[in-house]
């Protein structure tokens, strides 16, 4: 029988004697109450005084104790956590299935301190002063369309790691942005999304970025070339596509291929993984709208996580802690899920984000000896704005049968100090892990219905918060470029450790491809240029209903 990695770990089995024996019965009124220390105890500092980034990661109101914590920390020792992430850093090609590397740190090494060796690395710095100078012609209007004039709207088309970043980085720091260039971002095959986009756009002041790691992605690839027969109907010259598109891709031939010439292009490397590119030459939309000095602050941020995250002891470890929590839950609990709970609504796109950046690491069946992996791999991402999700979803969060993991999120200081907004909103940011964690009993509500609690027990027992639901609490000064950097490079290291320590590849996405097979394979039925057979019934009767009805 091959061994299973990860509960081969002596730390797993006495994770489930722990679960069984005190974890799952955790009270977290009984464990504060014990222990008027357990805030000093569990919660870190991160900071940098020279980029300004101050984030408190407060996880007292989590489902453990000492021995617990000790526990989890014996379990990310006996993985190799370390040992992995150093053979990350190193270059080592750990994306074993694609034989390559996995170097986005490289991308915000701008000083080259981790002294990595790869194909490309010599060229991360050249290719952002490509991004500057570009960036910086069309912010100044020295860049101009075909008939002289500056551009005003940029349109990034791209999908999945080269459309998502880009999105919720220019949201979350639209306060920083040059408000009279436009972006637009159009991923969708659905010809809605492009020609809802077209209609606000000028084709003598538009620019278009092909984003795209392969340049061979159907969406991407479609949405491109209708953008540009959409551009050639007003400027008929071909000449004049070089002033109005960009290539975005580590495929060159493919790129120049489709006719966007290559000083229109910015590279990047196979060791950068798609839904980790937005550092890189995908980030280019984002230096147009936010300027090239706050998307290096942004870089900036990441490094200094990535410095954290390379040399903090694990207990001191902020991503570490944050995997580890996850496991506890996500393998011991059983809970299937994991909420990322931004109280900050420039952050509205966060957890977007995160479901590819999670879910298309971290959702594997095998593990890395080839074998099934025989836990439970990658939770389901999900979020919302606060207070917005408190008006959705926290019903369930607060009385339902699931346990839902939670990490709010929130900045110190907003960007629009509107009267009261901010104190608000943080009075929820406080409020809800406080429900979750402390609940309400029986008695209280009894004590709070008075007379009305005699005649309605229905109405009590609906009224109780069973409490000891878990949750992180992360506070930061405020988004700006370089705290957001962090914080994104602080969830990526969760997303890797906790692969490290269920031993599976997070960095390829063999997953997306049968899809995509089976899609080409359909369309020339849906296109009435074949029959339709071959398949079967349902697949067959889903086309014939379309057939008959388009
Ligand atoms: O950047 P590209 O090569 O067009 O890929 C886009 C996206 O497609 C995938 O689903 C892979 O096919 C994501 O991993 C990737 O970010």
């Amino acid at each position: 029988m091959a061994q299973n990695l990860a509960t081969s770990q002596p730390s797993w089995k006495k994770l489930q004697q722990l679960y069984e024996s005190k974890g799952k019965s955790l009270n977290l009124r009984q464990a504060f109450q014990a222990d008027p220390a357990r805030f000093t105890k569990y919660s870190r500092q991160f900071g940098d005084a020279g980029l300004d980034i101050s984030l408190l990661l407060d996880f007292s109101k989590n489902l453990i104790d000492d021995d617990i914590f000790a526990e989890l920390l014996s379990l990310a020792k006996q993985a190799d956590v370390e040992g992995q992430r150093d053979a990350m850093y190193a270059g080592k090609r750990i994306n074993t299935s694609e034989d390559r590397s996995v170097l986005h740190v490289a991308l915000r090494d701008l000083r080259g301190e981790f002294n990595i060796n790869e194909e490309g690395i010599n060229e991360v710095v050249p290719e952002l002063k490509h991004m500057q100078q570009f960036s910086e012609a069309v912010r100044s209007g020295a860049w101009k369309g075909y008939t002289g004039k500056p551009i005003n709207a940029i349109v990034n088309i791209g999908i999945g790691g080269s459309d998502l970043g880009p999105v919720m980085v220019t949201e979350a720091l639209k306060a920083y942005a040059k408000r009279d260039l436009r972006p637009y971002f159009v991923s969708n095959i659905d010809g809605t999304h492009m020609a809802e986009t077209l209609r606000e756009c000028d084709p003598e002041t538009t620019l278009f970025i092909v984003a795209s790691k392969t340049f061979t992605t159907q969406e991407t690839m479609t949405n491109a070339t209708t953008a540009r027969d959409w551009f050639l109907q007003s400027a008929k010259d071909e000449a004049h596509v070089a002033k109005h598109f960009v290539a975005l891709s580590t495929n060159t031939e493919a790129v120049t291929t489709f006719g966007i010439a290559k000083e229109n292009m910015f590279r990047f490397w196979n060791w950068v993984g798609g839904r980790y590119s937005l550092w890189s030459a995908i980030g280019l939309s984002i230096c147009l709208i936010i300027g090239y000095d706050n998307f290096e602050q942004l870089l900036e941020g990441a490094h200094a996580m990535d410095k954290h995250y390379k040399t903090a002891p694990l207990d001191q470890n902020v991503p570490v802690l944050l995997a580890l929590l996850g496991v506890w839950y996500n393998d011991f609990f059983g809970a299937q899920t994991q909420a990322l709970l931004p109280y900050d609504q420039y952050l509205h796109k966060f957890a977007d984000y995160f479901q590819q950046g999670d879910m298309e690491s971290n959702g594997k069946f095998i593990a890395k000896n080839g074998e099934p992996v025989g836990v439970e791999t990658g939770p389901v991402i999900f979020g919302q704005s606060g207070t917005n999700g408190q008006h959705a979803f926290y019903q369930l969060i607060h009385q339902g049968t699931k346990i839902i993991p939670c990490d709010f999120i929130a900045p110190a200081q907003s960007h629009n100090p509107l009267g009261e907004h901010h104190a608000i909103l943080l009075s929820n940011f406080v409020a809800q892990p406080e429900a979750l964690a402390f609940g309400k009993t029986e008695d209280e509500v009894r004590a709070e219905l008075g007379a009305a609690a005699s005649s309605n027990d229905f109405l009590v027992k609906s009224k109780v918060f069973p409490g000891s639901r878990p949750s992180n609490s992360i506070m930061v000064k405020k988004i700006t470029p370089a705290t957001l950097g962090a914080l994104i490079a602080m969830y990526e290291h969760k997303i890797a450790t906790q692969g490290f320590i269920w031993h599976i590849n997070s960095f390829d996405q063999m997953g997306v491809e049968l899809g995509k097979v089976l899609a080409k394979k359909v369309l020339p039925i849906l296109l009435g240029k074949e029959k339709n057979d071959g398949h079967d019934a349902s697949t067959t009767g889903i086309m014939d209903f379309y057939l008959s009805n388009k």
